[in-house]
């Protein structure tokens, strides 16, 4: 085994192009071996192996700086560089993220979860270089589905006009985790199928010798080639119009033709765009066949393709479903989209309405400006869309719908703790910024059934802006619709108030259980909305057990507990003891929900654990 050896890319570095080729194929093994185990993001990482291997041959990730764009696919850059051993705890808590991590090791350049940012991260990389007159080469890795961005632009847009020596490698698959959508993937579409103009370029280069003096000519004669190229080869790429040397289209899986470009790219010390085609899940048929589903996938069987754990329904369905039979029945509601089709629930919706229903591409910002738009003029815009991501579009939010009062309608899934993806993906801020913005609903179903009615209340009752968040994963025990009341009680109680949202009211009312065998009466809240607040509810309760506890799953600062404490001391009034349960300043790490929520004390014996501490 090659792999074994490989300790360091110093190790990469020293192998002979056949056990290259060999290391590559044992990589693909160790691949489909592992994230069969632990799950994990495979199809991305298959599709990159000879491109990382072949990065690793070029470069020096010790001092050169790779940026990885999102960074799901930087597993085979983990495996090269010393983290081999640590595959079986990708993912889970206390283990190997599956995202880059400069904490883990000194090979990972920056932290990466969210898309399109790479070329702006790189560029003020190579700027920070050139200043501090130090001399490394800087490369953003970005897919084809994070250029839909448009952050990604104004990266592109500054760094080639800049001059300063940068490589861009674009790892183009034709898919975003659905296919990729856009006038860009068009464009790289035709791009694609025009490999003669690398070769054209390759000769060209070839012809002119490896020299020193050649290079120099090489660079030089730059406005030369480009006249000649546009004479061959009429149409320009959108990245020479926009001041980058452009090489490709290359193949990603022809490892001597990857390292020729990247040796080449380096060499030009200048901005440069690398145009690598490759195909996702390369290798592993079931991969292949089904890229989407590969993505990121839970733990399954390598010989079948199929995932281990039974599907079980959840929020995101059930979301699907119901917007498909709201849509149905009102021709205005259109869904949106920004790349998650199949993780918000919407292929239903997608198949059933194509023609109201919107792939934006990774573009948040967009989708909720392109909604704004589409509420002023009589549709009612439903974006589904990731609590995290929506973070793009905090502007948007308040510029372009709040100071309109549009109705415009957010659908945030993975509200809250989300499990292995860990620190970039927890939508730990939507239930402190949402509820800020002038206007705004903000509606929190605990389970199924109240999602589907707070969902047709969102479209059909309430006006202006509204959002329904909901988890990632499944309901719990409580399944009972609990009205349409702002604040409802579950349980009396006379000894303390324990409020909260969303499906931790489970752990809430097994804590109240609990308590009540401990013999203290606890009093159960929960919070269908939280924005706009009802007070009245909340006063009677704590006033009356003059104790209060609030369970979150969102950051301290902001939270619904400091707001409803804030209420009161406005109404000149403090309950004698307040307990905020929440994830505080940090930044929560990844592992199961479950065990996220144990070490923060937000399970039910964690209540419990607070409250007879407090209280006894
Ligand atoms: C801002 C943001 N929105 C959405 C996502 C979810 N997401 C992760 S990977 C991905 C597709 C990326 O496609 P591409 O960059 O082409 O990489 P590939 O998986 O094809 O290798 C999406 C939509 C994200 N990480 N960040
Ligand atoms: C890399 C990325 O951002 C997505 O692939 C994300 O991991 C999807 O998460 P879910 O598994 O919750 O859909
Ligand atoms: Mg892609």
């Amino acid at each position: 085994m090659i792999l074994e050896k490989i300790h360091s890319p110093a190790d990469v570095k020293a192998l002979s192009r056949e056990e290259t080729e060999r290391l590559c194929v044992e990589l693909r093994r160790f691949l489909v071996d592992q994230v069969s185990k632990t799950g994990g993001h495979l199809a991305s990482n298959l599709g990159a192996v000879e491109l990382t291997v072949a990065l690793h041959r070029v470069f020096d990730t010790a001092s050169d700086r790779l940026v990885f764009d999102v960074g799901h696919q930087c597993y085979v850059h983990k495996a090269l560089t010393g983290r081999q051993e640590l595959f079986s705890t990708l993912r889970t808590f206390g283990g190997l993220s599956g995202f880059p991590k400069p904490y883990e090791s000194g090979h990972d350049a920056f932290i990466a979860g969210h898309a399109s940012n790479s070329v702006s991260v790189a560029l003020g990389m190579a700027r920070a270089r050139t200043l501090l007159k130090e001399n490394y080469t800087v490369i953003a890795l970005i897919g084809d589905g994070a250029l839909t961005g448009g952050l990604a632009y104004e990266g592109l847009n500054n760094a080639g006009e800049s001059g300063e020596p940068l490589i861009v490698i674009l790892n183009d698959n034709g898919m975003s985790i659905n296919p990729n959508v856009g006038a860009m993937s068009n464009h790289l579409s035709r791009l694609r199928t025009r490999p003669g103009y690398y070769h054209f370029k390759k000769w060209y280069r070839n012809a002119l010798g490896n020299s020193e003096f050649g290079m120099k000519v090489y660079r030089f004669n730059h406005r030369i080639k480009t006249a000649v190229k546009k004479t061959l080869w009429p149409g320009s790429t959108l990245f020479e119009d926009m001041g980058f040397t452009y090489l490709g289209p290359v193949d990603g899986h022809n490892l001597d033709r990857l390292c020729h470009v990247l040796q080449w790219a380096k060499e030009l010390n200048r901005p440069v765009v690398v145009h690598v085609n490759t195909i996702k899940g390369k290798g592993y048929p079931f991969a292949e066949q089904d890229p989407g589903k590969f993505h990121g996938i839970a733990p399954f069987d390598p010989e079948t393709g199929l995932v281990k754990k039974k599907e079980i329904n959840s929020f995101s369905h059930v979301f699907g479903n119901a917007l498909t039979e709201y849509a149905q029945r009102d021709g205005r509601v259109c869904a949106i989209t920004a790349a998650m089709e199949d993780g918000t629930g919407l292929h239903h919706f997608a198949k059933t309405l194509p023609e109201r229903f919107f792939d934006v591409g990774i573009a948040e910002g967009h989708a909720v400006s392109m909604a704004a738009g589409m509420a002023k003029q009589g549709l009612i815009p439903v974006f589904a869309v990731y609590s995290s991501f929506l973070q793009r579009s905090y502007d948007m939010l308040i510029h372009d719908v709040a100071l309109s009062n549009l109705h415009v309608v957010l659908a945030v899934d993975r509200a809250g703790l989300v499990g292995a993806d860990g620190e970039t993906h927890h939508g730990s801020l939507d239930a402190l910024f949402l509820p800020e913005i002038p206007n705004m609903t903000v509606l929190c179903p605990s389970n199924y059934a109240e999602l589907r009615k707070m969902l047709e209340q969102a479209l059909f009752e309430i006006e202006g802006p509204v959002a329904v968040r909901y988890p990632r994963g499944g309901e719990g025990a409580y399944r009972d619709d609990s009205g349409s009341a702002p604040i409802v009680c579950l349980r009396p109680g006379t000894d303390i108030t324990l409020v909260s949202y969303g499906t931790l009211i489970n752990n809430v009312l097994e804590a109240a259980e609990e308590l009540e065998r401990q013999g203290i009466s606890a009093q159960v809240l929960k919070l269908n909305c939280i924005a706009p607040m009802e007070k009245g509810c909340l006063m009677r309760s704590v006033r009356a057990t003059r104790r209060l506890l609030v369970v979150e799953d969102s950051f301290g600062a902001g939270c619904v507990g400091q707001r409803i404490a804030a209420m009161m001391a406005e109404e000149g009034w403090a309950p004698e003891k307040l307990i905020l349960k929440n994830l505080g300043k940090t930044i929560a790490p990844q592992g199961t929900v479950a065990e996220l929520q144990r070490s923060y004390g937000l399970d039910a014996r964690g209540i419990v654990e607070s409250v007879l501490e407090e209280c006894r």
